[in-house]
């Protein structure tokens, strides 16, 4: 089964989502910041890049659509959104039609049901994209990391990721602060199922194949975890770390870039423990899942198995996510086992 037509939507799709998000991280005001009921923040650029994503996918495709993807039109709907809607229905029509990709003018109404088309449950049968527009909106807001993910579930099972991320320097993090020749920054990671993973500038030109870390010997292996503490336990991960003999501090970059980064071996090791009762979302993991296995690496969750795409919006995995190349994993779970059974209270 190739799923190129498929591929080739995503990347035009993201791409083009990634342009509208950089326009607005550019000239990103206060009153283009909400707080959803859950109290975390999004902004005119996420559901202006979900109703992107959505149209572009529909225009490329023509086919039957299941979207499962973060955000909905509820509070945009409200009293006094008017001009938050408008002002993302601009933004939208202007990425569309910039470059000369589309020549449409979508009204506020179709920008709300594009949004909208994100409702789809997911599940274990059947084709179903799913949509993270801006995931890392916190680092967006810091003019930090973030990144635009899309993946496409088919029978439950991730086939293809493409992960943009506008911030992501095209040289390695390991160089970062060594005079490198490139500072340039925009990466476009890619992968189909067994096709491997590739990044390209998100300007367009050639892409490389890239391939997760090497390193065997922990000692000499980096570890990337969220900046964001409230995101995951910094603690345990220094904890995790330090058993493993890792020497070299975490690297705390938000957002899937983190996958992107370690797909092409910037560093080795991905740890995420959230605090207790939070459940993860299919789109924060699925396009960069894919990403870093097709480049080598292996993700599962801390009893090390892998994750489970297939179960709708959440995954629930065993207290958290890893990622590393397939030699280290081994040492890893261990660590991982030892350093949990440590932390846990003692009863
Ligand atoms: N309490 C929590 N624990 C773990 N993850 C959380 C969280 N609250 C929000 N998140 C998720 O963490 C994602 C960002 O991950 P990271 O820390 O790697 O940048 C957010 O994606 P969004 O920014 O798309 O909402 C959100 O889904
Ligand atoms: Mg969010
Ligand atoms: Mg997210
Ligand atoms: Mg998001």
């Amino acid at each position: 089964m190739s799923y190129h037509k498929e591929l080739a939507a995503a990347k035009k799709a993201a791409s083009l989502a990634a342009r509208l998000c950089q326009n607005v991280q550019k000239a990103l005001l206060q009153s283009d910041v909400q707080s959803k009921t859950d109290k975390t923040p999004v902004t005119v650029a996420d559901y202006g890049s979900q109703a992107l994503v959505s149209f572009v996918l529909q225009q490329e495709l023509h086919a039957e659509f299941s979207l499962v993807a973060e955000e909905d039109s509820k509070d945009l709907r409200k009293d006094g959104a008017q001009e938050i809607v408008e002002r993302i229905t601009k933004l939208v029509n202007n990425s569309l039609t910039s470059d000369g990709s589309y020549n449409v003018t979508l009204s506020t109404e179709d920008v709300l049901k594009a949004i909208d088309s994100g409702i789809s449950e997911g599940g274990c049968q059947g084709r179903h994209w799913v949509l993270d527009p801006i995931d890392g909106t916190k680092g967006f807001l810091r003019g930090d990391q973030y990144a635009i993910a899309l993946a496409l579930l088919a029978g439950g099972k991730v086939v293809l990721g493409v992960l943009a991320c506008p911030n992501l320097p095209l040289a390695s993090l390991k160089d970062a602060g060594q005079h490198s020749p490139n500072n340039e920054v925009g990466c476009l990671f890619f992968a189909e199922v067994g096709g491997g993973t590739y990044m390209q500038p998100l300007d367009g030109s050639s892409a490389v194949k890239v391939q997760v870390s090497a390193v065997e010997n922990p000692e000499e292996a980096s570890f990337f975890e969220s900046y964001e503490a409230a995101h995951s336990m910094h603690d345990l991960s220094s904890l995790i770390a330090q058993k493993l003999g890792v020497k070299a501090p975490p690297v705390r970059i938000d957002s899937q870039a983190k996958y992107g980064a370690l797909s092409r071996g910037d560093g080795a090791i991905y740890l995420r423990f959230p605090h207790k009762g939070y459940r993860e979302k299919i789109w924060d993991h699925a396009a960069g899942c894919i990403v870093v296995t097709e480049a080598g690496g292996v993700v599962t969750d801390a009893a090390g198995q892998p994750l489970d795409f297939s179960k709708g919006k959440h995954l629930d995995v065993d207290t958290g996510i890893i990622v590393t190349n397939q030699k280290l994993m081994p040492l890893l779970l261990n660590a991982v086992k030892e350093s949990l059974k440590e932390k846990a209270p003692s009863s």
